[in-house]
C-alpha cells in the first residue's frame, strides 16, 4: 500500500535546489512551481482578474528607505532626511547582516530586527525572505521565547494590541483604536503557555508578533494587514508579578469562565470592525473551549491543535513511507497529551484511517499517550481532561505505566513524538531502544524552544546509528555523518502550514476553517518536496523555499474550502490549479515592489510629523 500523495496538478518535482534558493524572484518561483514556458505563463497571468496585483504603498515605516530615487524623495518631502546615496535592498541587507553579526547576544539581534521591522518593514521582510534559514530563528523559535520571557525589560514600542480584563465592555471602542483600516488576520494569545516556557503574561505578545511576521514572510500577507493581540487576564507567573517592570495587569490569572466571556466580546469586536478577519488562537494553556465554541461561528483556527496536527501529519506521511511499515503495523507513543499532542494524534489518526483502511477504533488503538502522570488509561484513578479521553487506553489489564521507559518497553513503538515541554526526556537509552522496534525509527522531539526539545539532532543520529527519521520543533544545525555525509534536521513546526492556511482562507474568503481545509494543508505540504529534497532524505521542504511551499499549501486550503462550500470569493470560480496558484502568488506582498514615484497627495514633513504624533506607532499608512 502506498502512502505517496499525488502532487497537486502543475507541481513539478524537477527543479534543482539552487533554483529553489532564488525563490524571491517571481520568475524563479514560477519556474519551480510549474516550469511553464514564458508564453504559458503570460496567458495565466493575463487570465487573472485585473485587480490582483497588490499595491505596496509607501507607509510611515517604509518612508526612509535609501533605495528611493531623488525624484521620489522630493515627492515624499524626504530629501535631506535620508543619506544621499541611492542603494539597492541587496546593499542595505549587507549592512543589516553586518549589524546583526556585530550583536553579542541573540536577544540583541532580536531587538535590532524588531527596530528594523518598525522603521522599514520592506527592508526587514526582504532580509527575512532572502535569509529564512538564518533569520527565522532570531524572530521566531527559539529566540522569540527569550524575548517573551524578557518582554517587559526589552519593550520599546507596542507593535500590537494589549487588551486587559479592565477593558471589558469597551473592547469594540478599543479595537477601533487600531490605526490600520484593513486587517486580514490576527493572532491572539493569552500568554498562558508560550512555547514550552509556561505562563509569560503579556510577554506572550512576542509570539503573536513572531507568527504574523512569518505570515508576511512565508505567505505574503501585507504587514499592515496583520494584527498581533495579547489578552491580559493576569498571570500566575510569580517572577512577573514581583517585577516592577512587568507591563501587564498585576493580578492572578482569571479562570476559564472569565476568559470565555472576554473572548466572546473580543470576537464580536473584531468581526464588527473587520468582517472578513481570520483569527488564529495561539499558545493558550487550555485552547479547547474556544476552538469548540468559535470554529463554526468565525473564520478561525487554533494553531497549536490544528496547525501542529497538520504539519506533523505531513512529516509523518513522508516518514512512514520511508519506514515501509504500513499504518496498521505502526505503534505511536506520544510524550505529552496536551493541545499539541492530542491535535497531532487526531490528524495522524485521520490519515491512518484513510490510508490504512482502518476503522476509527482500529486506528485509535495504535496511539499511546503519556502525560505527567504516565500512560493515559481509563483506570489510573484521576479524572481525565476531556481532550485525552478519546486516546485513553482500556487494554492495560489494570497495570499503570508511570514512566516513558516503562511505556516504551510495553508498547515497543515505531514512532515517538515529544510534545511534553520536557527538554532531554528522550534519553540515550530510550533512543537506542527505538532501534529495536523499527529499522528506521521515527523520532520527533517537537517541544519548543530548543531548551525544551526532548532530544537533540546529534543525539538522535548518534544513538540510532544515523537511522532515525527526525524532525524537531525548533531548528538544529546539520549533522556530519560517519561517512562525511551532511544530514539536515527536519523542522516539524507549524510555520510550514499556518501561513498557507491563513492565506488560503483569505484568498477564498472562507466563512469557516474546517477539518478538511486543515487536512488539505498537510497533504499539499507533504507533496511539496522536490525530488532532490526526497533524495536528500528530507521530511519537510527546505525552509528557504517556504514562500513557494506556502502558496501550494494555500492552494490546497482553497480547494478544500471550495469543496466544502465555504469559499465566498467569486473571482476564483472555475480557476484551474495553475491559474489559482498564480492568483495566490500575485496577492502576495513583495517587499521590493515599491512605487518609483509618489503621488501628489503625499503629505509634507509637517503633516507627516503631526500624523505621527497623533498615532500610537509608526506603521500607519499615510
Ligand atoms: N513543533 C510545533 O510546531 C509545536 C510545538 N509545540 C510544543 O509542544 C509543547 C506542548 O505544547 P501543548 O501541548 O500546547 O502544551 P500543554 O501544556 O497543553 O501540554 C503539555 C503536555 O505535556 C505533559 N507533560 C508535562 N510534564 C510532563 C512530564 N514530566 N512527563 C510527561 N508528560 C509531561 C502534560 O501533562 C501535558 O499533557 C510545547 O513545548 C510547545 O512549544 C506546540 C505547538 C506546535
Ligand atoms: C510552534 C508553536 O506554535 C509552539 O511551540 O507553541
Ligand atoms: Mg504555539
Amino acid at each position: 500500500m502506498s502512502l505517496r500523495i499525488p502532487l497537486p496538478a502543475g507541481l513539478s518535482r524537477s527543479q534543482s535546489t539552487q533554483d529553489l534558493i532564488k525563490y524571491s524572484s517571481a520568475d524563479a518561483i514560477d519556474g519551480i512551481a510549474r516550469n511553464p514556458s514564458h508564453e504559458d505563463q503570460k496567458k495565466v497571468t493575463a487570465s487573472l482578474p485585473q485587480n490582483t496585483v497588490p499595491k505596496n504603498p509607501i507607509t510611515m515605516s517604509t518612508r526612509f528607505d535609501t533605495s528611493y530615487e531623488p525624484q521620489l524623495r522630493q515627492n515624499l518631502h524626504i530629501s535631506g532626511l535620508v543619506p544621499p546615496v541611492v542603494e539597492s535592498h541587496d546593499i542595505q541587507i549587507k549592512r543589516c547582516l553586518r549589524a546583526i553579526a556585530s550583536k553579542k547576544t541573540e536577544i540583541d539581534k532580536y531587538i535590532y530586527l524588531s527596530h528594523l521591522r518598525n522603521s522599514n518593514f520592506n527592508l526587514f521582510y526582504r532580509l527575512l525572505i532572502d535569509n529564512m534559514r538564518e533569520i527565522t530563528p532570531l524572530v521566531y523559535t527559539p529566540v522569540v521565547g527569550e524575548a517573551c520571557e524578557n518582554w517587559s525589560h526589552i519593550f520599546s514600542e507596542p507593535e500590537g494590541m494589549y487588551l486587559s480584563w479592565a477593558d471589558r465592555g469597551h473592547l469594540s471602542d478599543i479595537i477601533n483604536n487600531w490605526p490600520e483600516k484593513e486587517v486580514d488576520i490576527t493572532v491572539v494569545t493569552d500568554g498562558s503557555r508560550i512555547l514550552g516556557l509556561g505562563d509569560l503574561g503579556v510577554g506572550g505578545i512576542g509570539i503573536s508578533i513572531g507568527k504574523l511576521a512569518l505570515y508576511t514572510a512565508c505567505a505574503g500577507i501585507h504587514p499592515t494587514k496583520t494584527l498581533p493581540i495579547v489578552i491580559d487576564l493576569g498571570t500566575d507567573n510569580e517572577r512577573l508579578l514581583n517585577d516592577e517592570l512587568y507591563l501587564g495587569s498585576k493580578m492572578k490569572r482569571l479562570g476559564e469562565k472569565e476568559m470565555m466571556k472576554f473572548l466572546d466580546e473580543l470576537m464580536v469586536a473584531l468581526k464588527t470592525r473587520w468582517p472578513s478577519i481570520i483569527i488564529q488562537f495561539e499558545d493558550f494553556k487550555n485552547p479547547f473551549p474556544s476552538l469548540a465554541k468559535y470554529q463554526n461561528m468565525y473564520t478561525c483556527f487554533n494553531d497549536d491543535i490544528q496547525g501542529t496536527g497538520a504539519v506533523i501529519l505531513a512529516g509523518v506521511i513522508n516518514a512512514v513511507r520511508e519506514t515501509k511499515i504500513p499504518p496498521q503495523d505502526q505503534r505511536l507513543v506520544f510524550l505529552g497529551a496536551g493541545s499539541a499532542g492530542v491535535g497531532v494524534a487526531r490528524q495522524i489518526m485521520e490519515m491512518f484511517k484513510k490510508e490504512g483502511n482502518l476503522s476509527e477504533d482500529e486506528a485509535r488503538k495504535l496511539f499511546y499517550l503519556v502525560d505527567s502522570k504516565g500512560l493515559v488509561t481509563n483506570d489510573r484513578g484521576d479524572k481525565l481532561a476531556e481532550h485525552k479521553i478519546v486516546f485513553s487506553r482500556s487494554d492495560n489489564n489494570g497495570q499503570q505505566y508511570k514512566t516513558l521507559d516503562e511505556v516504551i518497553d510495553y508498547v515497543k513503538p515505531t514512532i515517538l513524538m515529544g510534545l511534553s515541554t520536557i527538554g532531554g526526556a528522550f534519553t540515550e537509552d530510550i533512543i537506542k531502544k527505538m532501534t529495536n522496534f523499527s529499522e528506521r525509527p521515527i523520532i520527533f522531539p517537537l517541544s519548543n524552544p530548543v531548551s525544551k526539545s526532548e532530544c537533540t539532532f546529534v543525539d538522535a543520529m548518534k544513538h540510532t546509528d544515523e537511522k532515525v527519521l527526525f524532525a524537531s520543533g525548533s531548528p538544529f544545525p546539520n549533522y556530519e555523518g560517519k561517512n562525511g555525509k551532511i544530514y539536515e534536521a527536519g523542522q516539524g513546526n507549524n510555520m510550514y502550514v499556518f501561513p498557507g492556511i491563513g492565506m488560503g482562507a483569505i484568498v477564498s474568503q472562507a466563512s469557516l476553517i474546517n477539518q478538511d481545509m486543515i487536512y488539505a494543508s498537510a497533504e499539499y505540504l507533504a507533496s511539496s518536496l522536490t525530488p532532490e529534497e526526497h533524495a536528500d532524505g528530507l521530511l519537510y521542504p527546505r525552509i528557504n523555499r517556504i514562500r513557494e511551499v506556502s502558496a501550494r499549501v494555500a492552494l490546497g486550503v482553497v480547494r478544500a474550502a471550495e469543496r466544502n462550500h465555504v469559499a465566498r470569493n467569486p473571482e476564483i470560480n472555475g480557476m484551474d490549479d495553475e491559474t489559482l496558484v498564480e492568483y495566490i502568488k500575485q496577492k502576495m506582498y513583495d517587499p521590493s515592489a515599491v512605487p518609483t514615484e509618489a503621488t501628489e497627495t503625499e503629505p509634507d514633513m509637517w503633516t507627516w510629523l503631526t500624523s505621527k504624533l497623533s498615532l500610537p506607532w509608526s506603521h500607519s499608512k499615510l
